[in-house]
């Protein structure tokens, strides 16, 4: 475990995060990162202080999931979400939003840095140099469903062997990776899925707490954010959260302008609400025997305009022990721990434990709750 060379997909506001943050861990060394206009990659180490400072308030975010995916030259399964045309809807928009910050456009994202290249095809130059690395982290927007599982089939198919991890939040996508478990076995992968804060760090949590008991009867996570300073950097997330509202699903998310959003966070003065979200915890917590998926309830309150989180995040197991008493145990994250901290951290802690793996000769799909003790 002393040198893990590992490659960011994806460099919005999760994937910048996680290249700092992967600066004050043990043995990892990025070797590769992308976003959907360019490729940097250096098989000595990137530059990660630079790459940051270039890229700062300077993200090529938004719904679409670039260039890569009208080119019609990938493994497609049928479906109407994964037409083309509705996949690249907007590769063209307006250079700054009306705050300022650069989006789209000459020298958005990761081409600004010295370190980054254009490129049309960003994931297949990192594909191209897989030989090399030992594990990448997916920090790409979920509003196609099937875009992360393809991506995991496009590094099968080029035979890479290695760990791939993603911090996706959808319970389907779960189902949509299993399909490929064979695919990803026969290459070598180890996928660790849902490896975020919820599903991911919570999932975790979630699987330790149901060890004092015999028979989990309910899992209750509920999160807060506060993302005032960090609203800028996290809008591809606050767009997938506005999909979880009532009234909106991924195809409405997807389509919503900048302005709209705005509009929508404006009638909730900056603080929204959500319950009985589809994140992947419940699937995840019953592929590990746990409890069942309609036993998990997840939900929590996001603030734009503060830094403050809203709530305390916790997660409470509810069960019966072996002797007979019912208890709830209770995890809670302290307030002072930013949502970009509590992604992060239990992310690269995956990924180590996804590399683990993999140099055990595991592969395959594994959750979060996997790596836990067993129940
Ligand atoms: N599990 C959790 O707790 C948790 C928490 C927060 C965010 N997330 C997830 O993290 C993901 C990333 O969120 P974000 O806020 O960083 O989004 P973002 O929009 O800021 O960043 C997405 C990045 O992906 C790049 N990208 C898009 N299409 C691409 C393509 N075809 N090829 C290469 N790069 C491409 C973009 O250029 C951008 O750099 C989302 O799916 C979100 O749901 C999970």
């Amino acid at each position: 475990m002393d040198d893990i060379r590992f490659a960011v997909l994806g460099t919005g506001g999760i994937g910048r995060r996680t290249l700092e943050v992967s600066q004050h861990k043990d043995g990892l060394t990025a070797v590769a990162a992308c976003d959907r206009n360019g490729v940097a990659l250096d098989h000595d180490g990137l530059d990660v202080d630079e790459l940051l400072e270039a890229t700062e308030g300077n993200i090529a975010s938004g719904p679409q999931s670039g260039p890569e995916q009208s080119s019609g030259d990938e493994p497609r399964d049928s479906g109407p979400e994964d037409d083309p045309d509705m996949a690249a809807d907007g590769g063209t928009a307006t250079a700054e939003t009306a705050d300022g910050v650069k989006q789209h456009g000459e020298q958005a994202g990761i081409v600004a840095s010295s370190q980054g290249e254009p490129t049309e095809t960003p994931i297949d130059d990192i594909i191209a140099e897989s030989d090399a690395i030992n594990a990448v982290l997916l920090a790409l927007p979920n509003l196609e469903h099937d875009f992360i599982p393809r991506v995991a089939e496009r590094f099968a198919e080029a035979d890479y062997e290695g760990v791939m991890i993603d911090v996706l939040k959808r319970s389907r996508v779960i189902g949509m990776l299993d399909d490929r478990e064979d695919l990803l076995k026969a290459s070598g992968i180890t996928f660790v899925c849902g490896a975020g804060a919820t599903p991911g760090f919570l999932t975790g949590a979630a699987a330790l707490a149901a060890q004092s008991f015999v028979e989990v009867e309910e899992v209750e996570i509920w999160w807060g954010v506060g993302l005032k300073s960090g609203y800028e950097d996290n809008r591809g997330t606050v767009r997938e959260d506005i999909a979880h509202l009532d009234g909106y699903d991924i195809e409405t998310a997807r389509e919503m302008s900048e302005a709209e959003i705005e509009a929508l966070i404006d009638e909730h003065d900056g603080v929204l609400e959500f319950h009985d979200m589809e994140h992947a915890d419940d699937v995840l917590l019953e592929r590990a025997g746990i409890c069942d998926a309609e036993d998990v309830h997840v939900g929590g309150v996001l603030d734009v305009r503060s830094d403050e989180k809203p709530t305390t995040t916790t997660v409470s197991v509810t069960g019966t022990t072996f002797d007979g008493e019912t208890g709830t145990n209770t995890f809670e994250l302290d307030d002072a721990t930013s949502m970009e901290a509590n992604v992060n951290g239990p992310a690269l802690g995956y990924l180590k434990a996804g590399v683990r793996n993999n140099r055990a000769g595991h592969y395959g799909v594994f959750g979060p709750a996997d790596l836990m003790p067993g129940f």
